[in-house]
């Protein structure tokens, strides 16, 4: 079945939705974002966070001491790297990794292939912004794509477009942020109902 995960928590209602909905990851975004938390709000949420959920950290272009004292801090059971970092750098953990990588055209796979990571994860290319920005790319380009990973599919998925980017894709895990928030927050009702589609 496929996984679900859901990102950019920061609030302790976001974490009470979530223990009711159980995904099976959720993501505490540590780059720049609106979704920015730091390492102790992040630590006090995850304190109240049901056990069985898995905790992924977003991370943009930062430095790999600063990255692992999170970790550290967190317990985080994933590292996604949302950023430029380099094959060598996503290396250098101890954790499992995830690298994102944004889709415009057919040469977006070509860079990926030089990356020895536990999951690949496809973002929609947006000009001046790295993630979250509640935008597709086109599914079919990643039909056949060779990966040693996990396939994470991410990039404007909400409840109405998931099935057929899991039909199209055959991701092991759909990733959402964007697509179940109102106003600017998560939103229990798009929550549940994003769930509801995945594993209906
Ligand atoms: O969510 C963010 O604010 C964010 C900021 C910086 C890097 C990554 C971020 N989130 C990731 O973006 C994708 C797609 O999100 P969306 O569903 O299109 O809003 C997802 O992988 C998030 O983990």
């Amino acid at each position: 079945m496929t996984k679900i995960k859901i990102c950019g928590l920061k609030r302790k209602e976001d974490i009470q939705y979530v223990n009711q909905l159980q995904p099976d990851y959720v993501g505490f975004v540590f780059a720049k974002s609106s979704r920015q938390v730091d390492l102790s709000w992040a630590r006090e949420l995850i304190q109240g966070l049901d056990q069985h959920i898995k905790k992924v950290g977003i991370f943009q272009d930062m430095r790999k001491e600063a990255v692992n004292h999170i970790a550290e801090g967190c317990g985080l059971d994933v590292l996604q790297f949302h950023g430029d970092e380099e094959p060598e750098y996503c290396k250098a953990f101890q954790r499992e990794v995830w690298k994102a990588f944004r889709i415009k055209d057919d040469e977006s796979f070509i860079q990926m292939q030089q990356y020895a990571v536990a999951g690949y994860l496809l973002d929609t290319y947006t000009a001046g912004q790295y993630g979250g920005s509640g935008k597709t790319f086109p599914w079919e380009l990643a039909v056949n794509i060779k990966r040693t990973g996990l396939l994470i599919a991410a990039g404007g998925l909400h409840a109405d477009n998931v099935r057929e980017a899991i039909r199209i894709l055959k991701p092991d895990i759909v990733d959402v942020s964007s697509g179940v928030e109102k106003n600017g927050l998560k939103n229990f009702n798009k929550m549940r109902s994003f769930i509801e589609k995945v594993r209906e």
